[in-house]
């Protein structure tokens, strides 16, 4: 790339337009020779304050916003007036490649399992699809486990143009409140977006609701080019305020779920490990069979198809591909049953929507008691705490409050933040004693849902992560009960 290349995006003021840009940064530990580093001012620090380091490090020159105090440096500033989006789109043009048909689902719950099912229903009908999202990327031949849901720009659209040199032609992508605040996604061209629903969380980043539902929809307003279709959840609470931004940013509006125009669901029927729904398309009803159990998990499902659809995919082929779908890992992912067939699933529920839907989605098959382990994590939004007490309290009939992730914070204040609206609860601060505890207690009928860390592989306290897997901890429980003639016979 050379500065030419980006001129539109900054002011490169009497600067030699041929100039190789060799490498972008936007963190000063990772500049090398002719990169040009973006000063970003971020949540914790102000990138500005390591011009200086950058430029010691070999940048030739800095991009900043106008007002950044960035002086006396002996290589050229760069002035712009939004330095998050220039580095979002100078990172798109430098890495220059991403697949052809690329989309975007944002929505408080539901995102990592939309990009999976759709990267399923493309793999179904022979593409070579990928998707990116709070597990990692998942491509023919790749399995890598992520870090941030929404990548930064510069590594997002690294790996977008890895793909397509790979011969990926689709990806799906999960568009997070972060990501999308950060212009963490411009320069993403995308053919389609979706949209599954509002509940609180991150509410330690945004102001309050509506400022979470604003960041959201940058994806309808800004990132969707006019007329490209945007996917939207009928169902819920904000729906009609995402199909409100969504046609102030121009886009085609197509409406999934039971208010749904596009893809109406008439009819759904739970069943123990999957549903069976009627859907009307186009004038059609299809009887869809979806080899997952609980409804919300037909709302993802809705949303994928409708994403697919609207990007070209033949409808009866996605419709038969939906019975095929895996839940991505962790979501209302069943790990095992005990000796009486008590059915035990790992979920990701970590915030106050997904906890209720997750708990009211196991009740239809339940005929026992619905047992729930769970915690909140630390250094996050401590409202929700009580909030997923009260929630645990009414829908479960045994509640285990354990540890999630305490990070910097007092485990015990985190419970004790919960137990505040759940007087009822068994307090065992130790995951791996309360999923033990939890499975020993299981009877006929009944159902364990251990909620919170999904497919996490580590519990994070004071600094250190630790090797921690809910799937491991529920299998070694339910072997050790097996063996154990005494045990599942509590009530
Ligand atoms: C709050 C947040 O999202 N922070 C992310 C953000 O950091 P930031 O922009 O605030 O950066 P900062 O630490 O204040 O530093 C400012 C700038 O100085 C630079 N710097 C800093 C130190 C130095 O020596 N030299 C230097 O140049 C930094 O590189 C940065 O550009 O940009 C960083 C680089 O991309 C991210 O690593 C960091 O993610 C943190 C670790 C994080 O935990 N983020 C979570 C909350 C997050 O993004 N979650 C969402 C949603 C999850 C979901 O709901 O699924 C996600 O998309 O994952
Ligand atoms: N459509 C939905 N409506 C309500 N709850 C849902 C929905 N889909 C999933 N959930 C619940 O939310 C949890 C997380 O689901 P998923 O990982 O697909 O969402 P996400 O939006 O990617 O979440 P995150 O932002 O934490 O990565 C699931 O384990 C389940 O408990
Ligand atoms: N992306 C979410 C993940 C939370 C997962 C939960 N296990 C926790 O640690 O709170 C967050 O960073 O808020
Ligand atoms: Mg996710």
């Amino acid at each position: 790339m050379r500065l030419a290349d980006i001129a539109d995006l900054v002011d490169i003021g009497d600067a030699d337009p041929n100039s190789p840009v060799a490498a972008i940064a936007s963190d000063s530990r990772q500049v090398a020779g002719e990169t040009l580093f973006f000063a970003v001012p971020g949540t914790k620090t102000d990138g500005a304050a390591f011009a200086a380091d950058a430029a010691s490090a070999g940048a030739t020159a800095v991009v900043a916003d106008g007002a950044a105090a960035v002086n006396g440096l002996s290589i050229p500033v760069f002035r712009t007036d939004n330095v998050r989006r220039a580095l979002a789109l100078s990172a798109a043009r430098f890495s220059c490649g991403q697949p052809q048909t690329m989309v975007a689902v944002t929505g408080t719950a539901g995102k990592t399992s939309v990009v999976s099912f759709v990267r399923q229903i493309w793999r179904h009908a022979g593409l070579q699809a990928a998707s990116i999202g709070t597990t990692g990327v998942n491509a023919p031949g790749r399995d890598d486990y992520g870090s941030l849901t929404t990548p930064d720009p510069i590594s997002l659209h690294a790996l977008l143009a890895e793909l397509a040199a790979s011969g990926v032609t689709h990806g799906a992508m999960e568009a997070s409140s972060h990501g999308l605040e950060m212009y963490r996604l411009d320069g993403v061209e995308l053919a389609a977006a979706g949209f599954t629903n509002l509940g609180r969380d991150h509410l330690d980043f945004h102001a309050d609701a509506e400022d979470y539902h604003r960041a959201k929809m940058r994806l309808f307003r800004q990132l969707l080019p006019k007329d490209a279709p945007a996917i939207v959840f009928s169902d819920d609470p904000w729906s009609e305020r995402t199909i409100a931004a969504a046609e102030e940013g121009g886009c085609e509006i197509l409406t999934v779920g039971r208010l749904g125009t596009f893809l109406r669901l008439e009819r759904c029927e739970q069943l123990q490990d999957g549903q069976r729904a009627q859907i009307l398309h186009a004038g059609h009803h299809y009887e869809v069979d979806l080899p997952l159990a609980g409804e919300f998990q037909m709302a993802n499902a809705l949303v994928a198809a409708g994403l697919a659809i609207s990007t070209g995919s033949e409808s009866g082929s996605v419709f038969a591909a939906l019975r095929h779908l895996k839940g991505a890992s962790g979501r209302l992912e069943k790990v095992g049953a005990t000796k009486d067939g008590a059915a035990v699933y790992v979920d990701y529920a970590h915030k106050p929507e997904a906890l209720e839907n997750v708990l009211r989605a196991v009740r239809p098959f339940t005929t026992g008691k619905v047992v729930v382990v769970f915690g909140c994590g630390g250094d996050r939004d401590p409202g929700k705490r009580p909030i997923m007490g009260e929630i645990a309290g009414r829908l479960a009939d045994t509640i285990i409050v354990t540890d999630d992730n305490p990070r910097s914070e007092e485990p015990a204040l985190i419970r004790a933040a919960i137990l505040e609206a759940v007087s009822d609860a068994i307090e065992i601060g130790d995951r791996r004693r309360a999923i033990e505890v939890a499975v020993d207690m299981l009877g006929p009928g009944d159902t364990l849902v251990i909620a919170g860390k999904g497919h996490e592989t580590g519990q994070t306290i004071k600094g250190d992560t630790l090797p921690f897997s809910d799937h491991e901890e529920a299998r070694r429980a339910l072997a050790e009960q097996e063996s154990d003639p005494a045990a599942g016979t509590a009530s």
